[in-house]
This record gives C-alpha cells, sequence and structure tokens, in this order.
C-alpha cells in the first residue's frame, strides 16, 4: 500500500436541517502517496480545519471514507481511531501547545511513553530528533524559555517522536515572523524529507506552499490542483 492517507467522497454539514446549516465538505476526495508533501490552501471559512480534523481521526465524516494506511478507519471504535492518532499520525499546529512545566526534551519523550517505548530509547529518539533541528543545546529548556520560532521546532520533534505515517499541520509557522517562518519551515520541510513522511500542511503562504510537492485548493468544499 502506498497511499498513506485515501479521503474518499467526504461530505460534511453543521447545523443540519437548522437555518444555519453550512455543508463544508462536498463530496471531498483526496490521496497522499507515501513521500509526497501536499500543501492546502484555503480562504478562511472554506473548511481547512474540519478537512484536516476529519483526515486527523478527530471528527467524522456524514458520509465517505477515511483510509489510514490502506486501513479503513471511519467507523471504527473511539479505542481503535485513539491508536491510529498515537501511532500513525503527528499532528502540528499554529500555537505549539507544549506542555509548560517540562523541558524540551521530556515533551518528546512523553508521547514515546505513552506508546510503549522505553524511556532510555524515548529520550535518546528525542534527542536526536532535537539534534537534527538544530536544538542541541537547548534540550533541557522549558518552553517558556525558548523563542517561538524554538518552541515550534520542538513541536515539530514531538509530532514525529512516535514515527508517524502521515504529518498534519494547521499553519505550523503561522504565528512566527516572516523570517523565522521561513527558516523554521524550511527546518520541518528538511525533517520530513530526511524521514520519507507524507504530510498535508495548511498554509496562507504561496511562497510555503510553493516549496511543497503538490497545491491543493480547497474551494466549495472540494479539492482543486493549484500551482
Ligand atoms: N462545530 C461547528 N458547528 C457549526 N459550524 C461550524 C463548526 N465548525 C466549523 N463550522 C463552520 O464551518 C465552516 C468551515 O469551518 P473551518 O473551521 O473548517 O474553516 P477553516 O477553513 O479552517 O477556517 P479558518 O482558516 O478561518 O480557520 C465555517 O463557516 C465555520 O463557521
Amino acid at each position: 500500500m502506498n497511499d498513506v492517507l485515501i479521503c474518499e467522497q467526504l461530505e460534511k454539514c453543521y447545523n443540519r436541517g437548522k437555518p444555519n446549516e453550512i455543508t463544508v465538505l462536498k463530496g471531498l476526495d483526496l490521496t497522499i502517496p507515501k513521500g509526497q508533501v501536499v500543501a492546502l490552501v484555503a480562504p478562511s471559512g472554506a473548511g481547512k480545519s474540519t478537512l484536516l480534523h476529519i483526515a486527523g481521526l478527530l471528527d467524522t465524516p456524514d458520509s465517505g471514507r477515511v483510509l489510514i494506511d490502506g486501513e479503513d478507519l471511519t467507523g471504527a471504535r473511539d479505542g481503535k481511531r485513539t491508536a491510529a492518532r498515537r501511532e500513525k499520525l503527528g499532528f502540528v499546529y499554529q500555537f505549539h501547545h507544549l506542555l509548560p512545566e517540562f523541558s524540551a526534551v521530556e515533551n518528546i519523550v512523553l508521547p514515546q511513553l505513552a506508546n510503549g517505548v522505553s524511556r532510555k530509547a524515548a529520550e535518546e529518539r528525542a534527542k536526536d530528533l532535537l539534534s537534527r533541528v538544530g536544538m542541541a543545546g537547548r534540550m533541557d529548556h522549558r518552553p517558556s524559555a525558548l523563542s517561538g520560532g524554538e518552541q515550534q521546532r520542538v513541536a515539530f520533534c514531538r509530532a514525529l517522536a512516535n514515527g508517524p505515517s502521515l504529518l498534519l499541520a494547521d499553519e505550523p509557522t503561522g504565528n512566527l515572523d516572516p523570517t523565522t517562518s521561513d527558516t523554521v519551515f524550511d527546518v520541518l520541510m528538511g525533517l520530513v524529507r530526511e524521514t520519507g513522511l507524507s504530510a498535508l500542511i495548511a498554509t496562507h503562504n504561496m511562497e510555503l506552499a510553493a516549496k511543497m510537492d503538490r497545491v491543493l485548493h480547497l474551494d466549495n468544499g472540494a479539492l482543486e490542483e493549484g500551482i
């Protein structure tokens, strides 16, 4: 199975039957092969978060299917979806959501412990990931002692901690100034390329989108190939 993510004919409507009913996804199809990095570009309110939540198994569509690594998880029980999220998916958000009372290393160790990895192996992996994003000298700092760009690098490492198949990112550098955003985005892309990861990365920044393998525009509930 070479396709890491398959979304088939996704439909999603909010407030069905009410005056404020809104259909956000209208038969949306999306296939991401292994190793492909896809930019998701959408005007505000077009349904980018809705799609990321459904692809990330945090929400369910009204109809259609979501397959991760060939497995249909659309109607799977909660425990199975949670396990798939932990083992197969990595998430990065606009704001890092790191645990403030833990160091950079610990923030990357904890999800691995939850996945059954030994502390020693988890620490080794955390330190290796942090070194690869230029954070070797700041591993024991808590998030509050790190810059915004550094915090986001830690968040990238945490997303990759359990060796996911697919990275889902929502404006991963959106809260950084333009120069830091470019640098930190290049760090993320380096990490993604090194690990052969597939990714769906939402961004409003067309320069960043152009650095990815494929650009998809979400418009009127479906995806169109862009530049
Ligand atoms: N839980 C919900 N209940 C009702 N309407 C919702 C809900 N979640 C989202 N919507 C509506 O669905 C539409 C798409 O929302 P979504 O958050 O997916 O857009 P978005 O493209 O991520 O927007 P932004 O870029 O501004 O975050 C919006 O009109 C939003 O108001």
